[in-house]
């Protein structure tokens, strides 16, 4: 069995420039994820569960485990050296890091440190999403905002940690997409999903269907067609929303499936980030041979604007999200 810290060195003839410092960084975010395994795993016997009274820049309430894991993951990193600065859901602005190995550092680090806020009071799946780049500004001087507002085809590496029944972390470089499960009696992740691809057509939509009537008129009617009788199709299709991005693009990574989180007439431009929960699972999803977009646009071809922007999210089988942008489409001139 390999080891992903193995398998990133192994991997490293891949980059003819490589120079060990993505491997280090890699390393660093392997590292937090088992500290916050390791939290969450006991989460109902220590001081982790329940909400600080604080809200972050988006308006929601900071859950503990989501300052926990914002600061270990910003710890590993900027031990490290490896990384220039990181932008977090959880910190209003960038934090550029300050040391000298740091500033002379070209990568940065975009996250969600904890994913799934409202499942883990409840014992359900959450994880973790990270998106690197190269930065833009020279090397030699603190990051600034530009390193960040990148489009999301100019990732290097992304991935996510899912803690579920077992703890995965699943990334990409740009070469595949590869899961490593932890063994917990040793606190290692070893190889256990290699070269992961999702199939072309699903059988599951995952979407918060209790915001129906709050829907664009395109995604009503891709319901309904998930949910017409038609079995030459496998219609109807089963729905699965845990409310954990992370957990529900991971089953529809291995199973086939669509998650959909659309703007609603409360929310225009969706709920969720486009920098550190989009960007990361387009990347991931492409490389799987999957598609993820707005409705309309790539999501890695969008231009941000803002660290906290939200957009429209429509990710998982090519033919599934095809379809439903079919219908974004067609409806679209009608909500105009
Ligand atoms: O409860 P809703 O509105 O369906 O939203 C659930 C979605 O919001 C999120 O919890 C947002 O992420 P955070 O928990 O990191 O804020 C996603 O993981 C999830 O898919
Ligand atoms: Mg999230
Ligand atoms: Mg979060």
């Amino acid at each position: 069995m390999i080891t992903l810290g193995e398998y990133i060195i192994e991997k490293q003839h891949q980059f003819p420039d490589a120079t060990g410092e993505l491997t280090q960084l890699l390393g660093a975010i392997r590292l937090a994820a088992k500290v916050v395994n390791r939290e969450i795993n006991k989460a109902g016997l220590v001081d982790i569960i329940g909400a600080t009274g604080v809200e972050n820049v988006q308006g929601e309430v900071q859950q503990k485990l989501d300052l926990y894991a914002n600061e270990k993951f910003k710890a590993a990193l900027e031990a490290r050296g490896e990384v220039c600065g990181v932008a977090s859901e959880e910190e209003d602005e960038f934090v550029s890091f300050d040391s000298a190995r740091s500033i002379d550092s070209k990568y940065v680090v975009l996250m969600d440190p904890l994913d799934g806020s409202s499942n883990i009071d409840v014992n359900v799946s959450v994880g973790t999403i990270f998106s690197i780049y190269k930065r833009i500004s020279p090397c030699g001087a603190p990051a600034v905002l530009e390193d960040f507002l990148q489009p999301g085809h100019r990732q290097v590496a992304a991935g996510y940690v899912v803690y579920g029944s077992s703890t995965m972390l699943v990334y990409t470089t740009g070469h595949g997409v590869h899961g490593f499960t932890c063994d917990p009696s040793l606190g290692v992740f070893y190889l256990s999903h290699e070269n992961m691809t999702i199939p072309d057509d699903g059988v599951i939509y995952s979407i918060n269907e209790g915001n129906y009537l709050k829907f664009p008129t395109g995604v009503k009617k891709y319901l309904k067609y998930c949910q017409e009788i038609e079995p030459e199709t496998n219609r109807p299709y089963t729905s699965r929303y845990i409310g954990s991005l992370v957990s529900d693009f991971h089953r529809n990574l291995l199973k086939g499936g669509i998650y959909i989180y659309p703007s609603t007439a409360s929310a225009p431009k969706g709920k969720l980030r486009l920098l550190y929960e989009c960007n990361p699972m387009a990347f991931l999803i492409e490389q799987a041979g999957g598609k993820a977009s707005d409705g309309f646009t790539r999501i890695m071809d969008i231009e941000p604007e803002e660290l906290h922007q939200r957009v429209p999210f429509f990710c998982g089988s090519k033919h599934m999200v095809e379809t439903v942008e079919e219908m974004m489409r067609e409806y679209s001139s009608e909500e105009q």
